[in-house]
């Protein structure tokens, strides 16, 4: 690299700002002015409950996944979730660390799992993630997550995740938008073998999961 080139990164660096959880939420994040309070669907697991997998195979939260996050998500009061998962071995990026794109799927399960509150299937459109603290292999990573908004098909939620438990210092933090969608996001874009085994998955609760939408 020349000495221009090094001359050109360094004014680079200088200018970006500092910290980007400092920078605001792109527009796409924030609420417009019409958006409304989440309303907890009346059939919302009560606070408390476990949500349990919505697809054994699902990376986030199935038990079918040697290598998935096995991520358990708890119903919290209101529109609010808490979750736990354990950073294993497979989960690593540098030595040792939690790979980020790791940190964003647990953000991401936690975050989709929320959408349940409301019985609504919903996919996520934008996740913004802050990465504020290295976390280790063997951590126990806790979540928290709240739905902050709704404005028609659009969902807006945020999450941070602890080290440790709820005390623990903040590892990572999240801003989403999810989209509301119908079944047919998944029967006509997903592949005819997995469709057909989650159509006669013998759980009951599973099933209404995927296709009691907006009973
Ligand atoms: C038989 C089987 C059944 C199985 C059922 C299982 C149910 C289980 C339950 C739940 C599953 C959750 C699984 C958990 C995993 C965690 C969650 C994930 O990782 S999900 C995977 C990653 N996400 C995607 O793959 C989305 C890919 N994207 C799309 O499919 C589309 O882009 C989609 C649906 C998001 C939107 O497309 P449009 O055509 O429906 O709608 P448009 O008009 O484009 O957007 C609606 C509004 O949203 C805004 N919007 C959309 N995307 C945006 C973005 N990226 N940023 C900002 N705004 C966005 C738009 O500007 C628009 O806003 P304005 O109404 O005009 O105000």
């Amino acid at each position: 690299m020349s000495t221009e080139n090094h001359h050109r990164d360094d004014r680079d660096r200088r200018e970006r700002p500092k910290s980007a959880a400092a920078e605001p939420a792109p527009p796409s994040l924030v609420p417009p002015p019409n958006a409304l309070p989440p309303v907890r669907h009346p059939d919302a697991p009560a606070p408390g409950e476990l949500l349990g997998s919505h697809y054994d195979h699902c990376f986030g939260c199935g038990e079918g996944q040697p290598h998935g996050l096995h991520l358990q998500a708890r119903a919290g009061d209101g529109v609010t979730i808490t979750a736990e998962f354990t950073v294993q071995s497979a989960h690593q990026g540098a030595p040792g660390l939690a790979h980020g794109g790791v940190l964003a799927t647990a953000l991401d399960e936690t975050l989709g799992s929320l959408n349940w509150l409301l019985r609504v299937i919903a996919v996520t459109g934008r996740l913004e993630t802050d990465f504020v603290r290295p976390v280790p292999v063997g951590t126990v990573l806790f979540l928290q997550a709240e739905i902050t908004a709704v404005a028609g098909r659009k969902i807006y939620s945020r999450a941070q995740g602890r080290i440790g438990g709820p005390d623990g210092p903040v590892a990572v933090r999240a801003q989403a938008l999810f989209i509301e969608v119908k079944v047919e996001h998944f029967t006509e874009n997903g592949r005819a073998d997995e469709i057909r085994a989650v159509m006669s998955d013998p759980d009951q609760i599973r099933r209404v999961r995927a296709f009691e939408v907006n009973p």
